[in-house]
C-alpha cells in the first residue's frame, strides 16, 4: 500500500519558447496522490538548478493552474523568497524543503496554499509560495512564519508577501509586499 497524500498535485514546467504565448509554455509534467510517486516523479526529473535559464518548476494542487488568472489564484498573492546568484547552489535544497512543506501540509492553514513557483532567472533565482486569499493576514502570516522556520531562514532575513493584483499592475521593478515576516 502506497502513503497517500492529503491532497492530488501536479507538477509543472515552463521552459521560454518565445514562439509561443506564456500560457502555452505551461506543460503539465504530471500528478501524483503519494508519497512514492511523489518520490519517484523527483527522482526522475531535473533538478531545479540544471533548468535552462528562464524555466520555471510549478507545484499546484489539482485543478489549479499556476497562473493568477486562475479562480483558486485570482486573490490571492505569493510569498516569495528572492535568492541571490550566489544561492544557485541551495537552490534545490529550498525547493525541495518547500514541496515537502507543501505536499506534507506542514502549514496550520495549509487549505489556503495553492501551490508554489520555482523561477530559475540570471539575475537571480525566486521562489514563490502561493496561497488563495490575500486578505486573509492570520492564515498569510501563520504561512509565511512556518515558511522561514521549515527554511531556517535567519530571522534578520526579511521575507515578503506581494499581493497578485500588485504584481500584475506593477510598473517597473518596484516589489510592493503587503505582509512581511
Ligand atoms: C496569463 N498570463 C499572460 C500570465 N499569467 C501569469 O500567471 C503569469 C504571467 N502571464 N507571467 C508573465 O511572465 C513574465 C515574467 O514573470 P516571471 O514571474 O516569470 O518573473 P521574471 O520577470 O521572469 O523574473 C511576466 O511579466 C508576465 O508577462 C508571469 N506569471 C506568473
Amino acid at each position: 500500500i502506497k502513503h497517500p497524500l492529503q491532497n492530488c498535485w501536479t507538477l509543472w514546467y515552463y521552459e521560454n519558447d518565445r514562439s509561443l504565448l506564456w500560457a502555452q509554455n505551461q506543460k503539465e509534467i504530471a500528478s501524483f496522490q503519494t508519497v512514492e510517486d511523489f518520490w519517484s516523479l523527483y527522482n526522475h526529473i531535473k533538478p531545479a538548478s540544471e533548468l535552462r535559464q528562464g524555466s520555471d518548476y510549478s507545484l499546484f494542487k489539482k485543478g489549479i493552474k499556476p497562473m493568477w488568472e486562475d479562480e483558486a489564484n485570482r486573490r490571492g498573492g505569493r510569498w516569495l523568497l528572492s535568492l541571490d546568484r550566489k544561492q544557485r547552489g541551495e537552490l534545490d535544497r529550498f525547493w525541495l524543503d518547500i514541496i515537502l512543506c507543501l505536499i506534507g501540509e506542514a502549514f496550520e492553514h495549509s487549505e489556503e496554499v495553492c501551490g508554489a513557483v520555482v523561477n530559475i532567472r540570471q539575475k537571480g533565482d525566486k521562489i514563490g509560495v502561493w496561497t488563495a486569499d490575500a486578505g486573509n493576514g492570520p492564515a498569510v502570516l501563520e504561512i509565511g512564519r512556518k515558511l522561514k522556520e521549515r527554511l531556517r531562514i535567519p530571522p534578520r532575513t526579511v521575507l515578503g508577501y506581494q499581493v497578485h493584483k500588485d504584481t500584475i499592475e506593477k510598473t517597473g521593478s518596484v516589489s510592493k509586499y503587503s505582509y512581511t515576516v
